[in-house]
Formats: C-alpha cells, sequence, structure tokens
C-alpha cells in the first residue's frame, strides 16, 4: 500500500467523522436518486431541446459525478481508517474536490444564458444556440478534468501510528508542507477559478435581469415567473453551499500556509467550521435537481405525469409534446403563434420576453430553440 511518506501525527479526527457520517449518508442517497432521475428525464423525455437543459443535464451529470463515490468516504468515517488505497483516495479526493467547483461553473453558465436571454436577446442571440451550449460545457469538463489532476495529486493517503497499529487516513490530516507547497497555491486557484468567478457572474446577471424584469411590467408572465425561481434558488444554492465552504477553506488555507498566525486552539476551531461548511457544500448536489423541479416546466410536468403513471400509457415523444404544448398555451402571447411546417410544435419558439413585437420576435429567433424555462 503506497501512501505519504512522512507519517504524520495522529489528530484526533473521530469529532468530525460522527457529524460527517450521517450528513454524507443523507446526500449520498438523495443525491443519486434525485440525480439519476433528472438524468433520466432529461434523457428520455426532454431530449436537451434547449439550451438551458443542455447546461441541466452537464450539471445533473457532475452531480451525480460527486455523490458515486461518497460510499467509500462514508466507509471512512465510519472507520476512521481507509482502506481501499492510495489511488481510490486520489480519485475519490480529487472527484468530491473538482466537482463541486465543477457545478459551480455550469450554475454560471445557466445565469449567462438568462442574462443573454432576456438583457441582450438581439445582440448576443447567437451565443445561446446549443452548438456553442455543449462547446461551453465541453471547456467546463476540460477544466474540471485538468484540476482534477493536481487535486489528485495532492489527496495522497497518509498515516498515522495508534497503539503501535498503522492507521491509514484519507481527504485530511496533509503535511505542513503539502499545506504550503501545493494545497495552498491551489486553493487560492480554485477560489478565483472556481467560486469567485462563478459568484461575481451569478450576483451581476441576477441584478441585471432583476433590473430588466422590474421595468418590464407590472404583472410577470409566468415565464418571467419561472426565471425569477430560477434565479432565486441559483442564489440561495450559492449562498448556501459555496460561501461559507470557500470563505473558510481561503481562511483555513491561510493559517496552514502560514499567512496567518492563530493559535492552535483556534486553529482546530476553524477546522471544525470547514467540515461543517464541507457538509453545506456537498448537500449541492441535492439542492440543484431543485433548479430544474422549479424553474423548468417540462421537468415539473414530466415528474407530475410520472406520478399519475401516465407516462408509462403514451409514448415518449407524445408525452413530449404534450408537456411542451402545455406549456405554449399557458405563458405569453407569443406562445399562442401557431406552428407551422417550418416551426413544428416540438421545436416552438420562445422568443426572449424583451423583444419588441410579437412578428418581429418570431422573425429574429427563427427556429433556434429557445430555453424550456
Ligand atoms: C473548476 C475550477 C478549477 C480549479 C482548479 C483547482 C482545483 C483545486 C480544487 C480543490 C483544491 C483542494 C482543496 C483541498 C482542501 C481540503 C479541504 C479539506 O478536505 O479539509 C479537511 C481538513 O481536515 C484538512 O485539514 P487538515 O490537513 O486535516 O488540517
Amino acid at each position: 500500500m503506497s501512501a505519504s511518506n512522512a507519517s504524520q501525527p495522529c489528530e484526533d479526527y473521530s469529532f468530525n467523522h460522527h457529524l460527517l457520517l450521517p450528513g454524507y449518508i443523507l446526500i449520498s442517497i438523495t443525491g443519486l436518486v434525485l440525480n439519476v432521475l433528472a438524468l433520466w428525464i432529461f434523457i428520455c423525455y426532454l431530449r436537451l431541446k434547449s439550451v438551458v437543459m443542455i447546461y441541466m443535464f452537464n450539471l445533473a451529470i457532475s452531480d451525480l459525478t460527486f455523490t458515486l463515490p461518497l460510499p467509500l468516504r462514508l466507509y471512512y468515517y465510519s472507520n476512521h481508517h481507509w482502506p481501499f488505497g492510495n489511488t481510490l483516495c486520489q480519485v475519490s479526493g480529487s472527484v468530491f474536490q473538482i466537482n463541486m467547483y465543477g457545478s459551480c461553473l455550469f450554475l454560471m453558465c445557466i445565469n449567462l444564458d438568462r442574462y443573454v436571454a432576456i438583457v441582450h436577446p438581439l445582440r448576443w442571440r447567437h451565443l445561446r444556440r446549443p452548438k456553442v451550449a455543449k462547446l461551453l460545457c465541453l471547456i467546463v469538463w476540460v477544466v474540471i478534468f485538468l484540476g482534477s489532476i493536481p487535486t489528485a495529486i495532492v489527496h495522497k493517503q497518509n498515516f498515522c501510528k495508534v497503539d503501535n497499529q498503522t492507521v491509514y487516513m484519507c481527504f485530511e490530516n496533509f503535511s505542513e508542507s503539502m499545506w504550503q507547497k501545493s494545497l495552498f497555491p491551489l486553493v487560492v486557484l480554485a477560489e478565483i477559478l472556481g467560486f469567485l468567478l462563478p459568484l461575481s457572474t451569478v450576483t451581476y446577471c441576477s441584478i441585471r435581469i432583476f433590473q430588466e424584469l422590474c421595468q418590464d411590467s407590472q404583472t410577470k408572465t409566468l415565464r418571467q415567473q419561472k426565471t425569477i425561481r430560477l434565479l432565486l434558488v441559483n442564489l440561495v444554492i450559492f449562498i448556501i453551499c459555496f460561501v461559507p465552504y470557500n470563505t473558510t477553506l481561503a481562511v483555513y488555507g491561510m493559517i496552514k500556509a502560514q499567512v496567518i498566525n492563530v493559535n492552535e486552539k483556534t486553529r482546530i476551531s476553524v477546522r471544525q467550521v470547514l467540515i461543517t461548511t464541507m457538509l453545506l457544500a456537498s448537500m449541492n448536489c441535492m439542492l440543484d435537481p431543485l433548479i430544474y423541479y422549479f424553474s423548468t416546466e417540462g421537468f415539473h410536468n414530466t415528474l407530475k405525469k410520472l406520478r399519475r403513471g401516465q407516462a408509462w400509457d403514451s409514448d415518449i415523444g407524445t408525452l413530449r409534446n404534450q408537456v411542451v404544448g402545455s406549456k405554449s398555451t399557458q405563458d405569453s402571447a407569443v406562445s399562442k403563434v401557431p406552428s407551422s411546417k417550418k416551426f413544428p410544435a416540438e421545436n416552438f419558439i420562445r422568443p426572449s420576453e424583451s423583444l419588441p413585437s410579437l412578428p418581429a420576435a418570431v422573425f429574429l429567433n427563427g427556429p433556434i430553440e429557445d430555453s424550456e424555462i
């Protein structure tokens, strides 16, 4: 079994493990079920026809990838010992860290799409083509993959001795030199690229969209209400999951890299806060499906039909048309435009709220599929 060469002093992590165990049991079961269900609905019923759905689909894959290695983590927290070897320690540590930042980047893409659709519907509408969305997702996955390499390298298992017995540890008890030479620079990079960039983008886009929607009219169309719901869930996810963890991680990183000096008691307290906020950050994988449920009517309707058992009676295509069609009757006047051969029902047009007039909107948007929200 290979491990980090230097044996670290055995710190007592049992309090952390007792705190983390029930939390991660809940997160792994709920995250797995909700994300598998979400992917199944996206693939089988909604067919990724819209740009926002492409981002949501990738977000669900990222969240599912995050939950898959969690059972190993659960075993570790319940036994205070890592028996799975160095490679699995590196892979599961890296997948855990990197997918958290991947989720931030996909949430940012969803907000950017809404921003372009609502604030700059004409000038930047070419950015809302499915091809562009797929390219952006590919870029995010490449960044995730590249980031996962150094993250895996630093997540070597380490060991310490308790009563003359070797205890293998994973995800924690990193050496001082590891923190100073490798972990701290990685934390800085992750904070800037994986947290501050998405946070500032999401905040800016949300403010601009709210401004635009407030100017529009006093009474909100169903579609505007859904956009507001999406932005609010998105912001709440950032505030609950990512802000506390990344703030504490920055502070703990500075303590470990000796950028700031504190006594041992304070360091341990900050680490307890870090562990707790890490649990909050992990909850992201079970909160993201709320975005699909509350802000994507096609998703919501499909779930309702599945619950009533209708999905099994109707063929997939029919159901999809029902889902999409039912939306068109409820929404803005634009959706009442009759479908033609050129714009069949399942590709119907969802012009952005701030487009000038109905015929111009249909003409300008053309057959580009607008978002299914
Ligand atoms: C997609 C964005 C691209 C960013 C590229 C860089 C990716 C780097 C990702 C993550 C940086 C690694 C952060 C690992 C921080 C470990 C946090 C943690 O698990 O704390 C537990 C705590 O017990 C450790 O303290 P001790 O060593 O036990 O005291």
